[in-house]
Order: structure tokens, then sequence, then C-alpha cells
């Protein structure tokens, strides 16, 4: 970590961190402050609310968690069976890591510090039994689970004595999609006020939007740190960026086989994320790569994470996937902020982020802790207005085929595999397509005739001879009633596992079947009608407004689609 090296170390700290902190700390090998680590830890207390923007992957998680330890650790007196610090963030897996590392600092504390964590996927009463019964000095949770948690008197107690909240992915937090679950956290919770715990706020981006709210958790006259220039991009200075601009959506996938192929040849262990704006886009990608005859690079393994995947699978992928020195992740937006996945050295985003903020966040999977990485992303004409509005990314364009490219049969490679996936994983990418589509139309400049274009064409290059059969129901609630080009089913849905009344029409070129995965073909290729997926996460992967109301972060209950 050259920026590092040159920076203040650790040791400076004593007197100011308690000892067994500093030798957890040694223990960690992590010998010198980065510079958010550094500004935060020179403020005069501790205990000042704060507001803190760096880059992606430059250290915030230590940089909240040390100051708020060292407060729990000189409180006399403090109540250790009840939440002094509670950390909230967007995403189970974020939480988890959050406590992963508080554990491995406190790991020298004497009595020792216990962190909890209350995440939704997971076993409640098993989590929340002990919760009631351990001493949950510090507590990591994603709002839904907290919610739950709060609904009970007996839990709500526990949070008498709060010192500190954190908001972790600061933006995110408190922007539309999650306000509403803040919200109820705080009626909760002791007022701050008269509680008068300190809030401490960090993310690597800080839209100005989020300063009408900061209100609710931080003071006035709050002390704001910043380790980005006004003038300089929120991204990583050490992540090159440059988009890949293909002539069509057909080409697409050609390209992202290419270039993955052409990563390889330089570095056989490529380690990359290749992120889709939809969760059964990522599904299908993964298909499409999956190593079992996929299009895989070489000896690449390769992963999805989504929201469609099980909490065990989720989490086994994540604890694979940070051990692993090589291999394709196909992910959506579920780890597209604050996971530290180490050594990833490419980050290829497939159409567009949902907005700017969660672009920087991705792009920030690499080049984390001072190591160098790339970020591509493959646009087709109408999404290359994100380059065109977005100027301040360095996003340097590039046209035509890498020059190693000519060797590889990406093509053949592709339409093979394409073969192989399950119509119903095609046509659940369709839905999911169309929906995100729709929700970004405004920034394509389309309307819904183009959009539902787009979206045949998208089909089409996946080998579906015709659009995938619609349910009138799922046109209707995306606000695609009357729009030609949809192929909608007429009379009643057919039995579920029914192929047989899937609109009668003819051939679906190109997908031979093959089931596996959910809801995938049976016995005779027979399959269940499909689901509609993702619609419309207009702020944030990972879970965004339907309608006024948070689609649901992965943590939380909601209604049965979502964008990541
Ligand atoms: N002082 C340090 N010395 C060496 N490595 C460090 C130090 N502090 C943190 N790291 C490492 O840097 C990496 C990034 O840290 P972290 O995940 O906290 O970044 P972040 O700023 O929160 O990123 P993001 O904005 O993506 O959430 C982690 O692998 C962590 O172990």
């Amino acid at each position: 970590m050259e920026h590092i090296i040159e920076k203040a170390p650790y040791s400076q700290m004593a007197g100011r961190l308690q000892p067994q902190l500093l030798r957890a700390l040694d223990q960690m090998q992590y010998k010198f402050m980065t510079p958010v680590q550094q500004k935060v830890l020179q403020l005069p207390t501790f205990h000042d609310d704060c507001l803190v923007q760096a880059k992606t992957g430059t250290g915030k998680t230590i940089a909240f968690l040390l100051p708020a330890l060292q407060t729990l650790l000189s409180t006399k007196d403090l109540p250790l069976s009840q939440v002094g610090l509670l950390v909230l963030a967007p995403t189970r897996e974020l939480a988890q890591q959050i406590a992963d590392e508080c554990d491995k600092l406190t790991s020298l504390c004497k009595p020792a510090l216990e962190c909890h964590i209350a995440v939704g996927g997971s076993k409640k009463a098993t989590h929340l039994s002990k919760f009631l019964k351990g001493k949950p000095t510090i507590l990591v949770a994603t709002p839904g689970r907290l919610i739950d948690y709060l609904s009970d008197a007996a839990t709500r107690a526990k949070f008498t004595n709060i010192r500190c909240l954190v908001l972790d992915e600061a933006d995110r937090m408190l922007d539309a999609g999650f306000m509403p679950a803040l919200m109820k956290i705080l009626e909760q919770i002791p007022a701050k006020a008269t509680a008068k715990w300190q809030g401490m706020c960090f993310s690597a981006t800080m839209p100005p939007e989020i300063n009408k709210v900061l209100h609710l958790v931080l003071k006035p006259g709050h002390v704001r740190i910043s380790t980005i220039d006004k003038n300089e991009v929120p991204t990583v200075d050490a992540i090159p960026q440059s988009v890949i601009a293909v002539d069509s959506i057909d080409d697409v996938l050609v390209s992202l086989h290419s270039l993955l192929a052409c990563e390889r040849i330089d570095n056989p262990s490529l380690k990359a994320v290749i992120f889709s704006s939809t969760a059964r886009q990522a599904g299908l990608l993964y298909h499409i790569f999956g190593s079992s005859g996929g299009a895989a690079p070489g000896k690449l393994s390769v992963s999805q994470m989504h929201s469609r995947m099980s909490q065990a699978s989720r989490n086994r992928t994540v604890e694979e996937f940070k051990a692993a020195t090589q291999g394709l992740l196909f992910a959506s937006d579920v780890v597209g902020r604050g996971m530290d996945f180490p050594d990833i050295g490419l980050v290829v985003q497939i159409g567009l982020p949902s907005d700017k903020e969660q672009y920087v966040h991705r792009v920030g999977r690499t080049g984390r802790a001072g190591k160098t990485g790339r970020a591509v992303m493959i646009l087709t004409p109408p999404e290359m207005n994100f380059v065109r509005s977005n100027p301040e990314f360095p996003i340097k364009v590039t046209k035509g085929a890498h020059p190693k490219a000519e060797a590889v049969p990406s093509a053949d490679i592709i339409q093979k595999a394409l073969a192989k996936v399950p119509d119903q994983t095609k046509e659940q990418a369709y839905v999911a397509f169309l929906g995100f589509t729709k929700t970004l139309k405004k920034i394509h400049g389309l309307d819904s005739v183009a959009v539902v274009q787009l979206a045949n064409r998208f089909s089409a290059s996946l080998g579906v001879s015709e659009p995938p059969m619609l349910e009138a129901s799922t046109v209707g609630k995306m606000g695609l009633k009357g729009v030609p080009g949809l192929n909608i089913r007429r009379g009643p849905a057919p039995p579920r596992g029914d192929a047989g009344g899937r609109g009668g029409r003819g051939g679906r070129g190109g997908s031979s079947g093959g089931g596996r995965g959910r809801g995938g073909p049976g016995a005779g290729g027979r399959k269940k009608p499909f689901e509609p997926d993702s619609t419309p996460s207009a702020s944030a992967g990972e879970g965004g407004v339907i309608g006024g109301r948070p689609a649901g972060g992965p943590d939380r209950k909601r209604p049965r689609r979502d964008a990541q």
C-alpha cells in the first residue's frame, strides 16, 4: 500500500488508542494509517459527530471502528450487555464484513467486546436469542432486520445506552430507498437530542441531496472530513477506466468474452467482477460463462452473486471469492458497495449503473488498499449517454477489438454456450432487462416503443427467435400496456410447470433447454411460468424505489422483485 507507507505509523497513537487495539492493529499488519484513518484519528476528540468521505478501498471501516471502539473502551461502567455501538450497512454481506473486521480489532480486549449481527436471510431466532442472552456491546445490522428486532420491547431495551450510530455507505442509507426504514429505526432507539449519541456517516460518495437529511443523525456544526480534493473525481487514480462502445446489443456477449479472454492471455490468474444491471442478467451470464462447457476462458472458475440466490449460497460465494486467487464473479449490485474482495484486477460493467455514485462504487471493487486494477464498461449506443453526461470520469472510449482478440473465436464460443442456457433463464433475463431499461429510458433518451424494441433485440441476441411471452399483469405493472412488440399471453396462465400453454407459438431458436437452476425445466422439458423480476431500482441496485416505496434492500421483506 504505497500511499500508506509514507503515512503516520499506528505506534503514534499510543496514549490515544487503548493498547489492546494497537496490538490488534499490529496483528492485522496495519502498521500505518491510511489518509482517512489519519484524519479521523487526528481529531481532537473521538466523540464528535462527523461526515467522512474518502475513496473506495482506503480503509474507512477501520476509520469508523477505531474511534467508536476507543470510546466504548474508555467509558467507565459501560453496560456490556447493552448496545453501545450500532453500525448500519445496506447489505447483509457488508454487515458481516464489518463485523469480521470489528472482531479482529477487539480480539485482544478484556473483558471481551461482543460484536453481533442482525441481518435478513439468516435465522432470526438463533441470532436474536444470542443477542438477548449475550453481551452485544456492538451490533452491525441491515435496516430491515433491525426494525424486526426493535419491534419487541425486550429487544428494544438493549438499545437504551446507545453511544454511537454509524452509517456506512451513508449516502445509500440516507437515500429515498432506505429512508423509511431509517426513520423507523430512529423512532425506536433513544432520541439523539436526549441520549446524545454520536453520529458518524462514512462513504466514498456524498451527493449533495444527502445534506437535506443529515440532521437526522448528525448535529449542526458536525465535523466534515474529506480526503478527496474538491476538483477531484471520487474514483481511485490507480484504476484506468475505459468503455468498449459496441455497435449494438448483439455484440455485447461476444465483446465481453473477447475482453475476458484477452485479459486472461495477459494475466492467467485473472480475478474479475462483472456487474450486470439485474439479478437475472447476472444469473444469465453465470450460465453462459459457467465452467461446464460454458464460455469462461481457460480454467477460470465462475461464480454468481445476486439477490435471487439463497443466503447460504451468497455467504458461501463471498467466502470463496474472498479467498480465491483467480476467477470470474458475475454479480448484481448486491456486492456493488463496500465489499472487499482482495486482489480484483478487473471490474467490468455490462450496461449502466443505476447512477453515477453506483459507478464509483462498482469501479471501487478493484484498486483497493493501494493495489492497481482496471475498470471497463461495455455499452451500446444509447447507453453511451452515460459517458457523455459524466465527463468528470476519466473514461477512455475504445472501439474495435483488442489486438489479441483475433486469436479467440469468441462468437463461436458464445453461440455454443448460449445453446446450453435454459430458455427460462433467458426469458427471466428478458423481463428483467425490460423493467430495468424502462426505468432508465430517460437517460437512454428512448420512448416505450424503443425500450420494447431494445429488449426484443436483447432476447434475439440470446438466440430466442421471438420475444418471450409476458403476463398481461406484468406488462401493466411495467407501464407498457399497449406498447407494440410485446408478446402478451392471451387467456389464462397455464398451471405451474405446464410448458404447453406458453402461447402456442413456434420455435425458440437457439435454445435447447437443459434444465438446471431455480424454476428450470424439469423432466420432459416442462417449465414453470417465469416470474417477473427486476424492475426498477431507481436509486441503486441494493434496493431502489418501486412506486414510491423502497424496493427493499437484500435484507428486507419486499415485493418479489428486485434489481439485484
Ligand atoms: N491501515 C491499513 N493498512 C493496510 N491495509 C489496510 C489498512 N486499513 C484498511 N486496510 C485494508 O484496506 C482494504 C479496504 O478497506 P475498507 O474495506 O475499509 O475500505 P473502504 O474505504 O471502506 O472501501 P469502500 O468505500 O469500498 O467501502 C481492506 O482490505 C483492509 O483490510
